[in-house]
């Protein structure tokens, strides 16, 4: 599929708000609550910008940048650039190529896509047009037979990383979606679960099958013991979790609070990174999501123990806006602006951004 030209896009068009802007005139109402909606009051949703907003940076003159640069190594690999896509689910709500065209604008921008269990398109489809091996984001499924030959063709289909989302064992009450009747429409499916064992529909929460089945930490043991590809936690905002899953030998951690879409009034994954980035004490390399909406953003979450950063919404703007050209364009222009803050707080690589970025840290 070739990548329509930027010209497509209006001029006015230059930071991710005005991206989302410009999605919500072309979201049907109802996906429109999913995709922005999160649980309850939205108090962690909100919490997840303001606590971007207030932190501050230190800027630092008449530093040598020659050189410059924003790779990484992580997990074996190197890669352009710290901005990975978070895994979300069903494209296809918001545009009718769905992954395939999120897959094309991300390879644009070298950037590594986190593909989402509930992709409404066959996971070999998507990695086969990628130019960075993604990475799959796997939720271990009540049927565990499944999720075995799940691994299996996630490893067959040359991704390079497994994400294992342990804050979701079940919805968080997005009363945003619920008040809006959000339905999955007709034609969009689930498709890489296409063949599993469901389980039966029940009524409440406590007694469940739901909770019966949901993955402990000795789950978590088994499955890693099925696949050579690294296993990385998404969702973990405890620091004694977090010292956990490092001495368990999990390869990565992704501090999330899933875009303020499980439990209310849970923190800013902002806000509990510098203590969960003590307690890891570098055993493992973090990746945090949340609230990233400009380049400024991304510096501060590096500064404070990151070693790269997901993004979410943002990415679902660009598709939603202008398919694969726009999801190329929200991570170039989120690039740029790190590019730029890294340069005026005189940081000319990944490794030279510290806690000092940060004013009175
Ligand atoms: C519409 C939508 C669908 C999502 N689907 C998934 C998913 O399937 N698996 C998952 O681990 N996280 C999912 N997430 C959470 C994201 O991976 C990520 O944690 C969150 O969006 C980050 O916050 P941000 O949107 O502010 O960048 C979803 C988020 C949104 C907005
Ligand atoms: C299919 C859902 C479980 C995807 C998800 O994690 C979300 O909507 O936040």
């Amino acid at each position: 599929m070739p990548l329509p030209p930027l010209s497509t896009i209006p001029p006015e068009v230059v930071s991710l708000d005005d991206y989302e802007a410009l999605a919500r005139e072309r979201v049907e109402e109802s996906a429109w609550a999913y995709l922005s909606g999160g649980a309850g009051d939205e108090l962690t949703l909100r919490e997840n910008r303001v606590a971007f907003e207030r932190l501050k940076l230190s800027p630092r003159i008449l530093r040598d940048l020659s050189g410059a640069n924003t790779r990484l190594e992580l997990f074996g690999r190197s890669y352009a650039h710290p901005i990975f896509v978070a895994p979300t689910a069903f494209h296809r709500l918001f545009h009718p190529e769905g992954e395939r065209a999120t897959v094309l604008g991300a390879s644009v921008m070298e950037a590594c896509l986190t593909v989402s269990t509930s992709a409404g398109v066959p996971l070999e489809e998507i990695s086969t047009s990628a130019t960075v091996p993604p990475w799959f984001q796997l939720y271990v499924q009540a049927d565990r037979g499944f999720t075995a030959e799940l691994v299996k063709r996630v490893e067959a289909a040359g991704y390079a990383a497994l994400v294992v989302t342990v804050d979701a064992p079940l919805h968080g009450l997005r009363n945003r979606e619920q008040r809006a009747c959000f339905r999955l429409p007709p034609g969009i499916e689930a498709v890489n679960l296409r063949g599993m064992k469901s389980l039966p529909p029940a009524e409440g929460v406590f007694g469940t099958p739901l909770l019966e089945t949901a993955p402990t930490w000795k789950d978590l043991a088994w499955l890693r013991s099925l696949t050579t590809l690294p296993v990385i936690l998404k969702g973990v905002l405890d620091p004694e979790d977090a010292r956990i899953a490092a001495a368990e030998g999990f390869a990565g951690i992704v501090v999330s609070n899933h875009g303020g879409r499980t439990l209310d009034t849970v923190p800013a994954a902002i806000e509990v990174l510098p203590q969960i980035a003590e307690a890891v004490a570098g055993q493992v390399p973090l990746l945090m999501d949340g609230g990233i909406r400009r380049g400024t953003d991304v510096l501060k979450a590096l500064a404070l123990g990151a070693d790269a950063v997901m993004v979410g919404r943002p990415v679902l703007h660009g598709l939603a806006a202008a398919g694969a050209t726009g999801v190329a364009h929200v991570l170039k222009i989120l690039r740029t602006e790190l590019e730029i803050a890294m340069a005026l707080t005189g940081r000319p690589t990944l490794s030279s951004v510290d806690r000092t970025v940060i004013a009175n840290p």
